[in-house]
């Protein structure tokens, strides 16, 4: 499915000389949507994932469905100030800021297989935050990552070259 008619290019947002690539329209398509989900789905029953790990907010649109399909556990990546109990916590930089990301801690156990999700791969500043959030906490295997749209022109090959990457629009 040609999936690059459903992402509209935003100018300047949220600030000046990023292009913004707004999936909400995907979302709005029955079909694309469906078609999104059950890639990832396939994917992740390919790697043998337990776990599916994504963070707010965009990530949390697409992992639960795909957790319920491929029959995973869902564990949340949020923004400070959002998770309620103990937390493991990471600082990260992305193509327009820098902030901290965390994870419960407990959520991931020893041994876990994880799926790493989320809608765009742009610098991969959040991916990378996201990996040692998941190694912080226990002994897990990152099996995949799964991003629906690579910003390719933003990154190096290092993630590729060390884990297996799934994407499904690159620019
Ligand atoms: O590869 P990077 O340069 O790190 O950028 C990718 C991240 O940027 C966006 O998240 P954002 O922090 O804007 O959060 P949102 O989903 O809450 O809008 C996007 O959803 C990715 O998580
Ligand atoms: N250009 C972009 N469009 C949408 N989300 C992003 N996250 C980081 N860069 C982005």
């Amino acid at each position: 499915m040609d999936l690059k008619k459903f992402i509209i290019d935003v100018k300047d947002f949220p600030q000046a000389g990023v292009i913004f690539k707004d999936i909400t329209p995907l979302l709005n398509d029955v079909d694309a949507f469906k078609y999104v989900i059950d890639e990832f789905t396939n994917f992740v029953k390919e790697t043998g994932a337990n776990v599916i790990v994504a963070p707010e907010a965009r990530g949390f649109l697409f992992a639960p469905a795909i957790a319920y399909a491929a029959g995973c556990r869902f564990v949340l990546v949020r923004k400070p100030g959002k998770l309620p109990r103990a937390v493991n916590d990471v600082e990260y930089s992305l193509e327009y800021g820098t902030g901290h990301l965390q994870m419960h801690k407990g959520d991931l156990r020893e041994n876990d297989k994880v799926v790493i999700l989320d809608d765009v791969l742009a610098t991969g500043g959040t991916m990378d935050g996201i990996i040692k959030l998941c190694h912080k906490e226990s002994n897990v295997d990152i099996a995949g990552i799964a991003c629906l749209i690579d910003l390719s022109f933003l990154h190096d090959d290092a993630l590729a070259k060390e884990y297996n990457v799934k994407t499904l629009i690159t620019y």
